[in-house]
Formats: structure tokens, sequence, C-alpha cells
């Protein structure tokens, strides 16, 4: 069987989602896209070389027959209309971080999701498939090096648009880490407070508080430490140590050569996010396929799309207020629909 697949938002990440099933991933092809009218010249020119429909409306798309599954990479604000629109329509979906910014947003999704019998949602957080990730939860899980204790984390970016804001870098970036770091220790956050250094970096805009610090507390008192610094000209450089009682665990940014000369010893630092995690958004996309294939939804979950919103949400009080914000999330409402094995901890 070969999954249809309807993708709406062909930006960045869109574009690049499009080269990945047509090209990496088997038993998937693009049939039909769609984006926003003021880029219908563009959209209509990407449906054509890869013969796919274009379509000016994404809820029309979304019904379409020809159409069995549906990915969304839109901006972050019209993911939960979306979302909706494909389980009101049985069909699954690949909804892109966040799910929604908004948690009552969430909400609706696996209200709807639940209501409608069968998972259909899989939300975009990556990291969970990215092999460096995946060695140190192994690691972890083993218990070798005793109790974690502290993480001290980065999100880096070499630099960002004037479209993106001092919000955004909890709601679209730092959200990587509320889902992964969650997922890494198999358990979830309390609390969370943002500090902005005073000094910011001069290669930022006015709308953009650059770097940002975030602090977040789990359940059992790990203590995590987050920069997110998104301007920092050198590179996207992703970082993540986890602090045992006796060894430390981190995760190495991938890079295939070094380059010694004239006293020096250099290896690469990744562009971008679509460099930095190819293997990760290959594996994520494979993984999918299958399971939109066996119509057993397994990965990242509408659940962990909520719980992820709820952590962004207490950070950006936080930076508000100032203060230490809880982060209260709600009784899993089926965490056996969900995969979740104590009350709010999701597997
Ligand atoms: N998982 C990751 O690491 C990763 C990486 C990059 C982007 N993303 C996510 O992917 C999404 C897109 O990011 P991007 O960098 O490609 O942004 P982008 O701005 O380059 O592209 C977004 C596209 O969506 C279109 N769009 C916006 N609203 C729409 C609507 N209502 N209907 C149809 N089309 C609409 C825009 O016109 C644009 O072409 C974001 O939600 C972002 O958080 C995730
Ligand atoms: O800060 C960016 C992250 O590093 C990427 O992984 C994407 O999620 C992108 O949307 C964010 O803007």
């Amino acid at each position: 069987m070969v999954v249809n697949i309807g993708l709406i938002g062909v930006g960045a990440i869109g574009k690049v989602h499009i080269e990945r099933i047509q090209n990496r991933i088997s038993g998937a092809q693009v049939v039909a896209v769609c984006d926003l009218p003021k880029k219908e010249a563009e959209t209509k020119k990407i449906a054509k070389a890869i013969g796919a429909e274009y379509f000016a409306d994404g809820f029309e798309l979304i019904k379409s027959d020809k159409v069995d599954a549906v990915v969304i990479t839109t901006n972050d604000p019209a993911h939960p209309q979306y979302t909706l629109a494909a389980i009101e329509a049985d069909k699954h979906v690949f909804c892109e971080k966040p799910m929604a910014v908004d948690p009552a947003d969430c909400i609706k999704v696996m209200d709807a999701e639940m209501k409608h019998g069968k998972r259909l949602v899989q939300v975009g957080f990556m990291r969970a498939f990215d092999r460096g990730y995946d060695e140190v939860k192994a690691e972890l899980d083993s218990h070798k090096y005793g109790e974690p204790l502290l993480l001290h984390c980065t999100h880096r970016n070499p630099s960002v648009g004037t479209e993106y804001d001092t919000p955004m870098a909890v709601e679209n970036t730092a959200v990587h880490e509320m889902f992964t770091l969650p997922w890494l220790l198999g358990e979830n956050f309390i609390s969370a407070k943002v500090t902005l250094p005073r000094k910011q970096t001069r290669n930022t805009h006015s709308n953009l508080h650059d770097p940002q610090m975030i602090y977040l507390e789990t359940e059992s008192g790990v203590l995590v430490d987050l920069e997110v610094f998104v301007n920092c000209q050198w590179g996207y450089d992703i970082n993540c140590k986890v602090v045992c009682e006796t060894g430390e665990l981190s995760l190495l940014d991938p890079h295939y050569h070094e380059v010694k000369t004239a006293n020096k010893d250099s290896v690469p630092i990744s562009e971008d996010w679509s460099d930095r995690f190819v293997q990760a958004y290959d594996t994520e996309f494979q993984s999918w396929t299958n399971s939109v294939i066996a119509d057993k939804t397994s990965g990242p979950s509408a659940w962990d799309g909520y719980c992820a919103s709820v952590s962004t949400a207490a950070a950006s009080k936080s930076r508000e207020t100032g203060k230490t914000e809880p982060i209260n999330l709600i009784d899993c409402p089926n965490p056996e629909f969900y995969g979740v094995s104590k009350n709010k901890e999701s597997v």
C-alpha cells in the first residue's frame, strides 16, 4: 500500500518533508499540497514538479478522496484547526510541533481523537527518533550511572527572522525540550522559571529578547537549565548533558569529518535543524508511514503535545510574572489510549 499524503504549508520544513517523502521514505507519496493564497504561484509550481494536486483551501485538501493522510507544516497558529479537521475526516495526521500553543486547544484535539475512538495524531517531536537522544536514554534507563540529578541544555539557532518574537523562544523553540526531556527522564516537569539576562546579543531585534534562560524542575526533583539563544551566529548547536550520580551523559552533534591544520583541530557544527536532525526526521517519517499503513499511530501523541504546551505556557507566564510558575497537568483522560503508564507519565 502507498499512503497518499496531502501536505499543508509548503514553507521551509514543508519543502524538506516533501523531498523526504518523495525520495527517501518507502510507502508514501505527496499527492496534494496547499498554502495561503499569497503563495499560490509557488505552491502550484511545487505541485506541478511532483505531480500533485494544488488546493487553495486546506480544509478541502483534508476532505479530498485522493488524500489518505495529512501532514501539517503551516506556522504554529494553524496547527489545531487542521488537526481537528483531519480527525473529523477520519484521517491520520502528522502535525509539526507545537500541536497547539494554547493547552486548551490541545485538550480539544484529545477530546476529538478519543471520541473518534482511535489514535490518529502524531506530533512532530522528532528528537525521540534521534540516535543521540536514543542512546542517552538507553544509558539512563540502564541505571549504570545512578540516578539523574541535573541537566544542562542549550538550544541555539544561528539566526531568526523579524517575525520571530520573545514568546516564540519558548513556544516554538524550547517546546522541543519540553517534550524531549520528560521523555528522556520518564517523568514530567512540575515548575518553570524564565529569566532574561539584562545584556542581550546585538544580533537580535526589538521584538525578541535573546538569549533567554529557562529553569525547570521534574516530579522527582531533577533540575534543568536550558539556554535558548536563537541568534548565536555560529551554527545550529543543540546540547544536552545529564549529570548522574557516577557519570555524565552527553549528546554529541553528529559530524563526519574533522580538519587538523595550523595548530588547530576543528569539527563542523550543523547549519540548521534540517541538517542536524536529518536522521531523526527520516526515521520519524518512515515510522509514521508504517503506522498509517498499519492503522496504528504510535509516535509522540496529542497527550505529549498537551504536556509540552502546558510547560511552555507556564514558562511564558513566568517571563511575565518573574516568578517560578507551577506546571499543572490534568490527569491523563485515557492513559491506555495514550500509552501513559502512570497517571501523568507518558511512555
Ligand atoms: N520539528 C522541527 O524541528 C521543525 C523544524 C522547522 C519547523 N518546524 C515547525 O514547522 C512549522 C513550519 O515552520 P517553517 O519553518 O516551515 O515555517 P515557514 O514560515 O517557512 O512555512 C510555513 C508555511 O505555512 C504557510 N501557512 C501559514 N498559515 C497557513 C494556513 N492557515 N493554511 C495554509 N498554509 C499556511 C505559510 O504561508 C508558509 O508557506 C512550524 O510550526 C514550526 O514550528 C518544526
Ligand atoms: O528554533 C527552531 C528549532 O531549533 C527548530 O528545531 C524548529 O523547531 C524551528 O521551528 C524553531 O524555530
